[in-house]
């Protein structure tokens, strides 16, 4: 039996692109979303990873999007929500769109994704079908620098709950909330040593870990509902 395709917003770069690439090895059919057209894209492409133009942005952009997903495939074994804009809170006129941005990206779109693509995960023919929202530690426990993103990413925590209970027991809808998984070119030392002193673990550790997590969640017929710390025992430290 051909399996159903697994899209993975975001796969581009970093996280989602680690994941997309594993599940590829995998033997799973990958779809990616992607934004800026690059070399990591066609390098995607030529491992036979479909990529998908998507800008969740405007409300316009994400039914765009869903379109074109129908017009790819007619079925999904799983959807992997990994977009996210990461800004922190600037004192300056354009916060509020700042905030904007994050609410379409990180609720707005798996919301809207979620809802028109439910008859293609129902149209695959394997034993089970999923959705993953990849969330934050600050969503639960709030953040003093980004406290438009941790708001939104505690609503898309929120959603994942709230699809749990509508979506089962034909789809399984869970959360993974990562902390100080990879660090950005802009990240020095200093940051570094803040990380290893909020995490219980040494902080860093890579995509790795939260592939661990993702092929934990596709693998589990019996966990729905849940959110995933993967977060190096923050909330013990
Ligand atoms: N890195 C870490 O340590 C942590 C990460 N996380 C979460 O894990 C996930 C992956 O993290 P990471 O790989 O670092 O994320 P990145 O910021 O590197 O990548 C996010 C991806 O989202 C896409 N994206 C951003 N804005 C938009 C938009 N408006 N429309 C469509 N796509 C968009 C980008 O696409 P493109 O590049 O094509 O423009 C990009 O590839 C994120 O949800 C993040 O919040 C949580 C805690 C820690
Ligand atoms: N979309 C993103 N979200 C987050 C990132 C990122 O790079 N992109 N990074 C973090 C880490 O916690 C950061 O502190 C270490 O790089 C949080 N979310």
């Amino acid at each position: 039996m051909s399996q159903s395709p697994i899209l993975v917003t975001g796969g581009g770069q970093r996280l989602g692109r680690y994941c997309a690439e594993r599940l590829h090895d995998d033997g799973h059919p990958v779809i990616i979303t992607y934004r800026r057209e690059r070399p990591a894209i066609e390098a995607l492409r030529a491992r036979g990873i479909t990529a998908l133009y998507a800008d969740f942005s405007s409300e316009a952009g994400i039914l765009d999007f869903v379109a074109r997903l129908k017009a790819q495939t007619g079925a999904l074994r799983a959807i992997i929500h990994n977009a996210s804009h990461w800004q922190r809170d600037e004192d300056s006129p354009s916060c509020g769109e700042d905030f904007a941005l994050m609410f379409q990206v990180h609720m707005q779109a798996p919301y809207l994704i979620n809802l028109h693509a439910h008859a293609l995960l129902m149209a695959c023919p394997e034993p089970m079908r999923d959705i993953i929202h990849i969330t934050d530690y600050s969503a639960a426990h709030g953040s003093r620098q980004h406290m438009a993103y941790a708001a939104t990413k505690a609503g898309l925590e929120n959603l994942a709950l709230s699809m749990a209970g509508r979506f089962a027991p034909d789809i399984k809808v869970n959360a993974i909330a990562p902390a100080g998984i990879m660090l950005n070119a802009e990240d020095g030392d200093d940051y570094l040593a803040h990380l290893n002193r909020r995490s219980a673990l040494p902080a860093v550790p890579g995509p790795r870990v939260i592939w661990q997590g993702v092929r934990y969640l596709l693998d589990s017929p019996f966990v729905t509902g849940a959110t995933l710390p993967v977060d190096g025992g923050r909330h013990v430290k």
